[in-house]
């Protein structure tokens, strides 16, 4: 079989190989002449899967290294009886580091603790559920928001009027454009409106789900109101004055571990392996690395809300991506080519829960807040 696939998958080789030749594609520029002869096609979230690109090609099989499927035509893909795969849960535990690295700047930069703030979570599913999790074993106050869950499942649930009542709102909703509860342009004016004047917003789901243009006014209008955004309406095109006013401004990198990527790239091979009724031979576990950094020891003179913010920013240093983007971008003169390069040469980073952490045996409210936070705690 012939798999023309996303040269930025990771391990393509140690999981495909067995099923044919494969050929790597530029992702975001794949036309429908790249993958006319292929059987099995491989995407990231940068291609557009539908007809035009499918329409007369052989390809009996879709897979999508991703939890984001708003780039795929699903329709087009059942009513033309391609097999589809994506890669739902991958790399949720790293946009949950995500963003908990950036409620420790955001703490931070106001004098105060994690637990001194709530959060509103819009959208409880594989990243909204691990970050409420986290977040309330950590002493948070959550608001969540989901109009499609049931609170049996997924814990309390308020309206999004309540929830944006939150010191900081996060988004982890899919982009959807119909049904009954669209999420295109769902933080708007009129919502930010809503927000308290020195809220912060945090959007590591898809860049529209938040009106821009209106993000941008809002800030501008409202000096105390932060912003962390990972993802940027019409990416890879980006808005300089909207990044230059965010406090926080990331290339789209919130699920960029190397767990993350791999366990997307080994889903879509477990849902081949399904498609064609073959065994499953590989495990991710064969392939990861030992992580770069293997352990962080605390004393028992450090206070817990230092040792949670410099355990996670030792696991993910979201400000060291912030800069990185500021800097490359003030040197671009390709924005589009520019943003597109930070994401495909993304140094190596490992999920929090990777990271051991020694406390000392007596130290019970540390061993406590930095388990919530999911590293792995040992006592020395
Ligand atoms: N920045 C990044 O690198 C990454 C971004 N993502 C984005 O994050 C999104 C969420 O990821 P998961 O949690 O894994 O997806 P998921 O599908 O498990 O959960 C999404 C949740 O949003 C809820 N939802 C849908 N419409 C809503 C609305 N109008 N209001 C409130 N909730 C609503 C759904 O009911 C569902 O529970 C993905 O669809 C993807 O677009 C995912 C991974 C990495
Ligand atoms: O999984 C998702 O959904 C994401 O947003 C991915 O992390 C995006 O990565 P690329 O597919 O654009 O490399």
């Amino acid at each position: 079989m012939h798999i023309v696939a996303d040269e930025n998958i990771p391990l393509l080789n140690e999981f495909f190989a067995d099923f044919g030749e494969i050929t790597l594609v530029e992702g975001r520029s794949m036309t429908a002449a790249d993958v006319a002869e292929a059987d099995i096609l491989l995407v990231r979230s940068v291609t557009r899967v539908d007809a035009q690109l499918l329409a007369g090609s052989k390809v009996k099989f879709v897979g999508t290294a991703t939890i984001g499927t708003d780039h795929i035509d699903q329709d087009y893909l059942q009513d033309a009886g391609i097999g589809f795969k994506s890669a739902p849960g991958c790399n949720a535990q790293a946009v949950v580091d995500y963003v908990l690295s950036a409620l420790s700047v955001l703490v931070d930069e106001r004098g105060i603790g994690f637990t001194d703030v709530s959060v509103g979570i819009v959208g409880v599913g594989s990243v909204g559920l691990l970050l409420r999790r986290r977040l309330e074993e950590m002493g948070v106050t959550v608001l969540a928001v989901d109009p499609f869950k049931d609170p049996e499942e997924v814990g309390e649930l308020v309206t999004l009027d309540e929830a944006l009542q939150a010191d900081v709102v996060t988004l982890h909703t899919p982009l959807t454009r119909d049904g009954e509860h669209p999420t295109w342009h769902l933080i708007d004016q009129q919502r930010l409106a809503q927000m308290k004047p020195d809220a912060s917003l945090i959007n590591a789901g898809r860049g529209a789900v938040v009106d821009n243009a209106a993000l941008l006014e809002h800030m501008q209008n409202n000096r105390d109101f932060e912003a962390i955004l990972d993802v940027w309406e019409n990416e890879p095109e980006l808005d300089l004055n909207l990044m230059h006013r965010c406090l926080l401004a990331t290339p789209h990198i919130a699920g960029y571990s190397l767990d993350g990527k791999m366990r997307g790239t080994e889903y879509v091979y477990q849902g081949l392996c399904e498609f064609f009724g073959l065994p499953v031979r590989r495990k991710l576990a064969q392939f990861l690395p030992e992580p770069g950094v293997k352990r962080v020891n605390f004393s028992d003179q450090v206070p817990v809300h230092q040792a949670l913010r410099t355990a996670i920013r030792a696991a993910y240093e979201i400000r060291v991506d912030d800069g990185v983007m500021r800097t490359a971008m003030k040197r671009s003169d390709n924005l589009k080519a520019t943003f597109d390069h930070l994401r495909k040469n993304y140094p190596l980073r490992r999920d929090i829960p990777t990271l051991r952490v020694g406390v000392p045996a007596k130290c019970h409210d540390l061993h406590e807040a930095l388990t919530a936070a999911g590293f792995d705690v040992r006592t020395k």
